[in-house]
């Protein structure tokens, strides 16, 4: 493929080519960011992106409730400075467990190799090791010989949930910037604030040796004057905001950016604003810069398209059967309604201590409705929806992660990325559907993701309410190809063999 080829597809997409050229590649027009559904220009910026925006396909809606639109209000700069000291919260250490993991040769976090032998520069490897990790995983210890060497290799790659891909394209970053260069030479686009914000603190504990190392946020609220050229080294932010920097206001020159990274790619790539957002920053990148595409998941279309798209690609890709963990045991309930599935948690609860839980709830009603539920059952609950402020969106979250609230009640706006060690179930309390009611399988493996971090147990149930639920997971299931096996509710002791089995 020409060196160019993500120019040109990003020139014919503007000239509405790219139909042609990519005929056989079908990414669903429709799927949009929030924003641009309702026809703003900025960062979609929210996990809800890529999932449902519109649709029917749960009993929720039945109901008369629309799905998680994740639409929120613009942070101030206040708001964007308070988050990112509250983000900064420290980083998972290692478990004994997994390094048990990183022995067994079918774990995904298996590993021969060590980081010494990646050759990192002496600060980078101090920052490695300040992070706690003593091992790479699989996708570092595959990915990382290639992208840390000196003839740029452009990645695609996939690597089930939890398992180091942060790291991974954050390493490369760190290695190819030379911070004597007061200028943007590392770009990491992610779909949203929090996730942006996430990234940005790996960077800053990997890079924590490295002199000098400057970072910027291009999120929303977080403010540039018009021609100021930013002096930091690299810039992690969402497509709309690095979009702007880039082009409209012009504070950093995309041409000098020698690492591009992607992540969650296949959210990007197919969801339409971010897509058009991410083509238009990649095709004034220079034609040496090193592309790099992250995520668990990859549809055929979504692969296919990112083969168009980025000049000669190392693809690493899992076999569909590979793509679920099996450190993550799933389960089904059935259940008559809303009530009943909220009387099935109960049961859960009233039977077994659970550590901490992530609900995955179709829309904010449902979620709201739940929360208080919950609450008035005298559960310790947060409720993360996207009508919350940023700030609040952020506090919620580290409150959680400080076991404040065991309970997290959310939407697809959380299912992705966010990273917390100690969620040991995450539940379904809807099955994900797509804007056609069908099932969502990469959002059904992001979402039970939350749980089963870097080779831990987890627990994932999915709550049926009747033959259209039941028939959407029976979907999900064949997907994978891994058993999501019954539960009964009333039955104690199936409970309790469920949840210790993840102790
Ligand atoms: N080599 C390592 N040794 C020990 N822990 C690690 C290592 N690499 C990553 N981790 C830890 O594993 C956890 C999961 O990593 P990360 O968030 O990068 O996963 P991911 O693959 O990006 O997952 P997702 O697809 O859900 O975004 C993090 O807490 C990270 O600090």
């Amino acid at each position: 493929m020409a060196d160019d080829a993500w120019a040109q597809a990003a020139d014919s997409q503007e000239s509405s080519q790219l139909t042609e050229k990519l005929k056989d590649v079908k990414i669903d027009p429709e799927k949009k960011t929030p924003e641009a559904a309702a026809g703003g220009s900025g960062d979609g910026d929210d996990k809800a992106a890529g999932s449902s925006t519109s649709g029917a396909g749960s009993s929720a809606e039945a109901n008369g409730e629309k799905p998680e639109d994740g639409d929120e209000k613009a942070p101030s700069p206040e708001e964007v400075s308070f988050l990112r000291k509250v983000l900064r919260e420290r980083l998972v250490q290692n478990k004994n467990e997994v390094e048990i993991m990183q022995k067994d040769p079918n774990s995904p976090l298996y590993s021969v190799k060590s980081f010494e032998e990646l050759n990192l520069p002496p600060d980078l490897l101090m920052g490695v090791y300040h992070m706690g990790f003593n091992a790479p995983s699989k996708i570092q210890e595959t990915a990382l010989p290639m992208l840390l060497a000196d003839d740029k290799t452009n990645m695609i790659a996939q690597s089930q949930s939890g398992t180091g891909k942060t790291a991974a394209f954050v390493l490369t970053m760190l290695s190819r910037i030379d911070t004597k260069k007061p200028y943007p030479q590392a770009l990491c686009l992610a779909p949203t604030m929090e996730l942006a914000l996430q990234i940005g603190q790996v960077v800053e504990q990997m890079g924590k040796y490295m002199e000098g190392l400057k970072v910027a946020y291009g999120v929303r609220g977080n403010k540039v004057a018009r021609g100021q050229k930013l002096n930091d080294h690299i810039i992690i932010g969402t497509p709309g905001t690095v979009l702007d920097w880039s082009l409209k206001l012009r504070v950093l020159e995309l041409k000098k950016v020698e690492v591009f990274v992607l992540d969650e790619a296949d959210v990007m790539i197919a969801t339409q604003g971010h897509q058009d957002q991410s083509i238009r920053i990649h095709k004034n990148l220079s034609r040496s810069c090193q592309m790099l595409l992250f995520s668990a998941t990859y549809d055929d279309p979504v692969m296919a398209f990112a083969q168009v798209v980025v000049p000669d690609p190392v693809i690493i890709r899992l076999r569909r059967e590979e793509e679920s963990l099996d450190n993550i045991k799933q389960y089904y309930v059935t259940c008559e309604n809303r009530d009943a599935k909220f009387r099935a948690l109960s049961n859960i609860y009233g039977v077994v201590s659970i550590g901490q839980c992530m609900i995955f709830c179709h829309t904010r009603k449902t979620a709201a409705w739940l929360a208080e539920k919950m609450k008035g059952d005298g559960h310790a609950v947060a409720l993360l929806t996207g009508e919350l402020m940023v700030e609040q969106r952020v506090a919620v979250i580290n409150r959680f992660r400080d076991g404040k609230e065991k309970v997290l009640i959310t939407t697809n706006l959380c299912a992705r990325g966010i990273d917390i060690e100690q969620v040991t179930l995450v539940v379904n309390f809807d099955i994900p559907v797509d804007q056609y009611g069908q099932p969502d399988c990469e959002n059904y493996l992001h979402r039970i993701g939350r749980t089963g971090r870097f080779g831990k147990t987890g627990l994932a149930i999915n709550m049926v309410d009747g033959p259209r639920s039941m028939s959407q997971l029976g979907k999900i299931q064949d997907h994978f190809g891994k058993k999501i096996a019954k539960l009964d509710t009333e039955d104690a002791e199936a409970i309790e063999t469920a949840v210790g089995e993840q102790e």
